[in-house]
C-alpha cells in the first residue's frame, strides 16, 4: 500500500473511533425519490438523486418497480433460514474475504470495539457453490434469491446511470463496472437478522445491533420492515461534532421504500462529491420494540479488476480489489488498536 493510500484509509477510520458514542438525536427527513415514469422523468429524477447523494448521502426510492410480493417473500425466506438450527446453518460458514456465507455475531465495528448484535448471510454470485441450503432444507430459497438478487442489481444500476450521467462517464459506465457474470463480480446482497432482546435487558452503551459505520461499497440498497426501526444516520463525515455533539436521526422504515446511501467507493470516485455517510443500527430501548429486526441490503461494489479513478483525478487510480483490502485492513488495525 502507498503511503497516501493508507493516510486516506485511516483517515476516516480515526474519525470512526471516535464514533461509538450515543450523540445527540435530531428530527429530520431522508429525501425521497419516486422513480414512477423513470424514463421520461430520467432528468428530474437524477437532479433529485444528485441533490441527495450530494448533500446527505442518503435517500429512500419510491414506485422503484420492485414488486412488494417479491419483497415479502424473500424476507419470508430469510426468516425461515435463520430460524434453522445452528448445526445446519454452520454448514454455511462465512468464506473470509469473499462476502459469501452465514457469521453470527462476528462482525466487529472500529466505532464500538465489540460485535453487531447480529447474524448475517452473504450472497456473492461467484462463491456460492457450496454455501446455498438445498430444497428439502429452505425451499425455493435458491431460486428466489438469486432472482431477488438480479432484480435488486437492475435497480442499483438503474440509479448508478444517474451518478454516471452527471459525473460525465458513459450512462452503463456503472453497469459494465458491476457485471454480473465474471468471475470477478463481489456485489453482495446480506440478510440480516438482528437478535431479540430478553424482556428484562439492560442498556449497554458498548453494544450496538450495528455499530456506526460506512459502507464500502458504490451504493447500498436497505429493505426493511415496518416497526423494526433502529437506522440512524449522521450526514456530514468531516463536520464538526464528534463522538457525543454528533447529530443522528432515524429512518422510519416503509416496506415500499429502499433506503438508499452511498458507500466510500463511490465517494472517491466522485472526487468526493457524493457523500458517503456515517449510520449505525441502535439497540431498542425499555419498553419500545425489542423482538428480532430483519433486514435485507444489496451492496452495489465494483467487479475486483475495475480500476476507481473519478473524472477529476482527485486520488491515484486504484483496482477495486485493492481498494476494497486496503479498507478492510484498515478496519482490522483499527479494532486491534482500539485493544
Ligand atoms: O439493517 C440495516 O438497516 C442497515 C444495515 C447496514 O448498515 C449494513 O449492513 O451495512
Ligand atoms: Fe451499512
Amino acid at each position: 500500500m502507498t503511503n497516501t493510500a493508507k493516510k486516506y484509509a485511516l483517515k476516516e477510520l480515526d474519525l470512526e473511533s471516535t464514533l461509538g458514542g450515543m450523540g445527540r438525536e435530531g428530527e429530520r427527513e431522508v429525501p425521497v425519490i419516486d422513480l414512477t415514469d423513470f424514463d421520461q422523468r430520467r432528468e428530474e429524477i437524477t437532479e433529485q438523486l444528485w441533490q441527495a447523494a450530494t448533500e446527505v448521502g442518503f435517500f429512500q426510492l419510491a414506485n422503484h418497480g420492485l414488486e412488494l410480493a417479491l419483497i415479502r417473500q424473500t424476507f419470508g425466506l430469510s426468516e425461515r433460514f435463520f430460524a434453522l438450527p445452528e448445526a445446519s446453518k454452520q454448514q454455511y460458514p462465512l468464506k473470509e474475504g469473499l462476502n459469501a456465507g452465514w457469521e453470527f455475531r462476528s462482525q466487529v465495528r472500529p466505532s464500538t470495539g465489540t460485535a453487531d448484535e447480529k447474524e448475517s448471510y452473504q450472497i456473492t454470485l461467484p462463491h456460492m457453490d457450496d454455501l446455498w441450503p438445498n430444497q428439502t432444507v429452505v425451499p425455493e430459497f435458491t431460486r428466489v434469491m438469486l432472482d431477488f438478487e438480479h432484480q435488486a442489481w437492475q435497480l442499483g444500476m438503474k440509479v448508478l446511470s444517474c451518478f454516471a450521467d452527471r459525473l460525465g462517464f458513459e450512462r452503463d459506465f456503472f453497469t459494465r463496472a458491476h457485471d454480473r457474470t465474471r468471475e470477478d463480480y463481489q456485489s453482495t446482497l446480506r440478510l440480516l437478522h438482528y437478535l431479540p432482546l430478553p424482556e428484562d435487558h439492560q442498556m449497554d452503551p458498548s453494544i450496538w445491533r450495528a455499530g456506526a459505520h460506512t459502507d464500502f461499497d458504490c451504493l447500498t440498497m436497505v429493505f426493511q420492515q415496518e416497526g423494526q426501526g433502529g437506522l440512524q444516520v449522521s450526514p456530514g463525515m468531516d463536520a464538526e461534532g464528534k463522538g457525543e455533539d454528533r447529530e443522528w436521526f432515524s429512518v422510519t422504515p416503509k416496506e415500499d421504500r429502499i433506503t438508499c446511501n452511498i458507500g466510500d467507493m463511490l465517494m472517491r470516485w466522485s472526487d468526493d462529491r457524493l457523500k458517503s455517510t456515517l449510520h449505525r443500527v441502535r439497540m431498542p430501548r425499555p419498553g419500545e420494540y425489542n423482538g428480532p429486526r430483519y433486514s435485507m441490503a444489496f451492496f452495489c461494489q465494483a467487479n475486483k479488476d475495475e480500476i476507481i479513478q473519478g473524472p477529476e483525478k482527485k486520488y491515484p487510480p486504484i483496482s477495486a480489489r485493492d481498494y476494497l483490502l486496503q479498507r478492510i485492513q484498515a478496519n482490522f488495525d483499527a479494532v486491534k488498536a482500539r485493544k
